[in-house]
């Protein structure tokens, strides 16, 4: 039967019937993934993604561990757990199962040479089911990385990097801000939002991808100095875990330069411009006659600045970003800060340019509560009334003084007194804050000084239009004088006797060749009658 059926049956069909049999017979709907230590001659950043994942995810299927310490620079320091060669570990994750074994082997031309010196091939091992195969590329190796890269932050630390201008790159250094959101003094609402406005954009690679965006969020801080915009900026990257690149837009100097700048900063970070209102004026009530000459000074310059301006601006720069990282970024956040939203350009404000706008403001009293739970350890004190009446009153303190006040002492009762203290003196030295009038007069006196600025501005040009006029004039004199001496001088010719001499010789002349003309004509005309 078996020689009929290789006879008849051509080989191509035997082999797709044995194959289907083969999988119909055979349990195994498994499929391996092979996640080698170097790819392509280098290091393979998911092998040791996996390495840093996987001791994460021991269970009772894991039969082995490595642990060890670490005697270099003479401190006994605990080497971070590791997986054991021929161990599996077994990782659930979105309901599906996946099996995962570390394997090695000596490499080829190896050398041998005992343990250190043998150069040893290692490998994972992923086994899933084959519907996951997808499931395992799109979502599950990216959820590994994400968690590693999360897990060696964690140990190594965030960076923070500053641009330098002289080397054309940036500078890394540690970046170790202790400011989270439990300790930061802001409206909890507010607080909550944003917190969730972070996690879903985290999770939403899928979603920017299917409308055609970069996968990026802009958010502009804004408020008083000492209001903790700072504070949230590392908050938000100590809660992402996102490294911070500090970038001073003056430094940069043309769009090639920015180019490099924005290329060299890596995915899931944080991009940070502080303070870009970088605006003179200012709205403060009250100003005195000199501030206000200055503010004058500095209003008159603030067209010349513009213009004079041969960098980047900001709004370029967010059109760069916008096609650049729609491109080569992934996971970005760009944060705004300044202390006067009202002074920025208004293209900067509007919709889909800074997504969220986070308003940061004096402190309230739930907002002491908070500083007075971390700086204090009090959650309530009997003193509390009392600052609460002060802040009711509305004299203005920002978080930071109210930090500086109760980090005076580890006596709650010294510092939340200090704190009062500090109310009374504020209210004595300062003027009460601003009612609605005086704040429409405070806006008056801005106007008024830009107005005056402008008023100045146009008086040097009605000036300068006047000499020009001026100049008109006296040359149109010039001409008329000019004229009226030729006219002078021809009339006095006219009436010398060498002039008249000259004027009569030269009548006579013409005269008597007139009247050859004439009987010449005469002539002429006479003979032409005689032949008729
Ligand atoms: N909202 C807040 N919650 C907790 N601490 C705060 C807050 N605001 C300010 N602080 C404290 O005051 C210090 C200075 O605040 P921060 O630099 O964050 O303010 P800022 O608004 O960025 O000021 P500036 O506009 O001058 O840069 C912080 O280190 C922190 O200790």
């Amino acid at each position: 039967t078996c020689e009929f059926y290789n006879k008849t049956v051509p080989q191509e069909i035997r082999s797709s019937i044995a194959d289907r049999v083969h999988r119909y017979i055979s349990p195994s709907d498994e499929f391996t993934f092979i996640v080698e230590d170097r790819w392509q001659r280098f290091k393979n950043s998911t092998f040791h993604a996996v390495g840093v994942y996987l001791p994460t995810k021991i269970g009772p299927s894991t039969s082995s561990l490595m642990v060890g310490h670490n005697d270099s620079n003479n401190i006994l320091a605990p080497v971070e757990p590791a997986i054991a060669v021929g161990s599996t570990i077994v990782d659930e994750f979105q309901g599906r199962r996946f099996e995962w074994t570390l394997h090695e082997a000596a490499a080829e031309n190896s050398g041998g040479g005992g343990y250190f010196n043998s150069r040893k091939n290692r490998w994972y091992q992923l086994k899933c089911k084959k519907e996951d195969v997808e499931f395992v590329t799109e979502t599950y190796l990216p959820h590994v990385s994400r968690v590693a890269d999360e897990i060696v932050k964690e140990r190594d630390g965030l960076s923070i990097f500053t641009y330098s201008k002289g080397d054309g790159g940036w500078d890394a250094t540690v970046f170790k801000h202790p400011s989270t959101f439990d300790t930061l003094a802001m409206d909890p609402a507010l607080k909550q939002d944003l917190i969730d406005d972070l996690n879903l954009f985290v999770q939403r690679r899928d979603y920017f991808r299917s409308v055609g965006r970069a996968w990026k969020r802009g958010y502009l801080l804004y408020g008083p100095p000492g209001t903790g915009k700072s504070s949230l900026v590392a908050a938000i990257a100590n809660h992402l875990k996102y490294n911070v690149y500090d970038l001073q837009l003056q430094s940069v100097k043309s769009d090639s330069d920015l180019r490099d700048v924005l290329t060299a900063t890596t995915n899931r970070s944080i991009l940070l411009l502080e303070d870009v209102d970088c605006s003179s004026k200012s709205t403060e009530i009250r100003l005195s006659k000199e501030e206000i000459d200055d503010q004058k000074i500095k209003i008159k310059h603030k067209k010349d600045e513009k213009s004079s301006i041969d960098g980047v601006t900001l709004s370029g720069l967010l059109n760069f970003i916008d096609g650049l990282w729609s491109t080569c970024g992934d996971e970005r956040i760009i944060i705004l800060t300044t202390n006067h939203k009202e002074k920025l350009d208004p293209a900067l404000l509007r919709p889909g340019r800074m997504d969220v706008h986070i308003h940061m403001g004096y402190c309230s009293f739930e907002g002491f509560r908070l500083l007075a739970d971390n700086y204090l350890g009090v959650k309530e004190h009997p003193s509390f009334k009392c600052v609460e009446d002060w802040m009711q009153r509305g004299i203005p303190v920002t978080p930071a003084e109210v930090a500086q006040q109760l980090m005076k002492s580890d006596d709650p009762q010294v510092s939340i007194d200090g704190l009062v203290e500090f109310f009374k003196n504020k209210k004595e030295a300062e003027p009460p804050p601003p009612t609605k009038t005086e704040q429409a007069e405070a806006g008056e006196v801005g106007k008024k000084c830009e107005a005056e600025a402008e008023a100045e501005e146009e008086e040097e040009d009605v000036t300068s239009s006047r000499s020009k006029l001026l100049k008109n004039i006296l040359f149109f004199f010039f001409f008329f004088f000019l004229i009226l001496f030729f006219l002078f001088l021809s009339l006095f010719f006219w009436g010398h006797p060498w002039f008249s001499s000259k004027v009569s010789n030269a009548g006579n002349v013409i005269i008597s060749l007139l009247q050859r003309i004439t009987t010449t004509t005469v002539e002429a005309l006479n003979t032409e009658n005689h032949y008729c």
